[in-house]
């Protein structure tokens, strides 16, 4: 209606709006087996399952997810490949609305894999992980990107050195944009400054040295109690000395 009434009064369409910027979350995509069980099972036992499903897993992945359905346009960045799993994962993206345009695709690559045991009686859940090609996201590909399409960029903590580059090169692009803001005197500019989250889930120490260059951090049980905090009131108390 408001294009007709433009193409009437200014004889051209009009041009498009500005997208509104993204979350952009860099990580895995995999395929979640999941089997849900009375029990953990026994080691060299034959139990049947409760309920049995698999779908779209990965941190980086959910996350997307999550966002997709609070209306939040989102992106994944990970690499997937052209296997038979892989497009699955790729179908349920597009079912969500995520955007992966971005994502590197493997000619002859699989796909990470989880199998995930729950247990009703205790509500553990353990995960056995399989990435045949251990293919992470590098600087490269998101060098690619242009970073005025986002306003806020998820890390899952994997592949340390080239995430901490990565979060540099955001770093980096924050301070343009500050100093552009400050040059021209814009405060009402649209790009703004990029917000950057991470996860820290492994026990991996080495997952510090991403610390410093995020704004907001996701700690797992696991990796609080690799630093000594066995709950999550501790954790917070002691954030500062993590
Ligand atoms: N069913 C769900 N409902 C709401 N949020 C979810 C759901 N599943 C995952 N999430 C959220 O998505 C994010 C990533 O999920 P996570 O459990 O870390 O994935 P994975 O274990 O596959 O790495 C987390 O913040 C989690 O809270
Ligand atoms: O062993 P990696 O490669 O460090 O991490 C594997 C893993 O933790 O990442 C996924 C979450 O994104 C899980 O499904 C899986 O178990």
């Amino acid at each position: 209606m408001i294009s007709t009434f433009y193409e009437k009064i200014v004889g051209t369409s009009p041009p498009p709006e500005p997208s509104e910027p993204k979350v952009l979350c860099v990580g895995l995509s995999c395929l979640d087996i999941v089997q849900l069980c009375k029990h953990y099972p026994q080691e060299d036992s034959d139990q049947r399952c409760i309920d049995f499903r698999y779908q779209r897993g990965g941190n980086a992945c959910n996350s997307c997810t999550v966002m997709s359905q609070l209306g939040q346009p989102c992106e994944f960045l990970g690499v997937l490949s052209n296997e038979q799993f892989s497009q699955f994962l790729q179908d349920d993206m597009r079912k969500y609305k995520i955007d992966f345009l971005h994502c590197p695709i493997m000619e002859n690559g699989g796909c990470p894999t989880s199998v995930v045991i729950l247990s009703m009686s205790t509500g553990s859940r353990t995960i056995i992980h399989h990435d045949q090609n251990q293919t992470e996201i590098t600087l490269s590909d998101f060098e690619k990107l242009n970073l005025e399409n986002y306003s806020w960029i998820h890390f899952e903590g994997r592949n340390i050195s080239e995430v901490l580059l990565m979060m540099q090169h955001i770093e980096n692009y924050n301070k343009s944009v500050t100093q552009r803001d400050s040059e021209t005197n814009e405060k009402l500019s649209r790009y703004t400054p990029i917000t950057i989250s991470v996860e820290l889930e492994k026990k991996r120490p080495e997952l510090l040295d991403l610390l410093p260059y995020a704004d907001v951090a996701f700690i797992s049980k696991d990796f609080a109690k690799s630093r000594g905090y066995l709950n999550m009131s501790e954790t917070l108390k002691n954030s500062n000395h993590i």
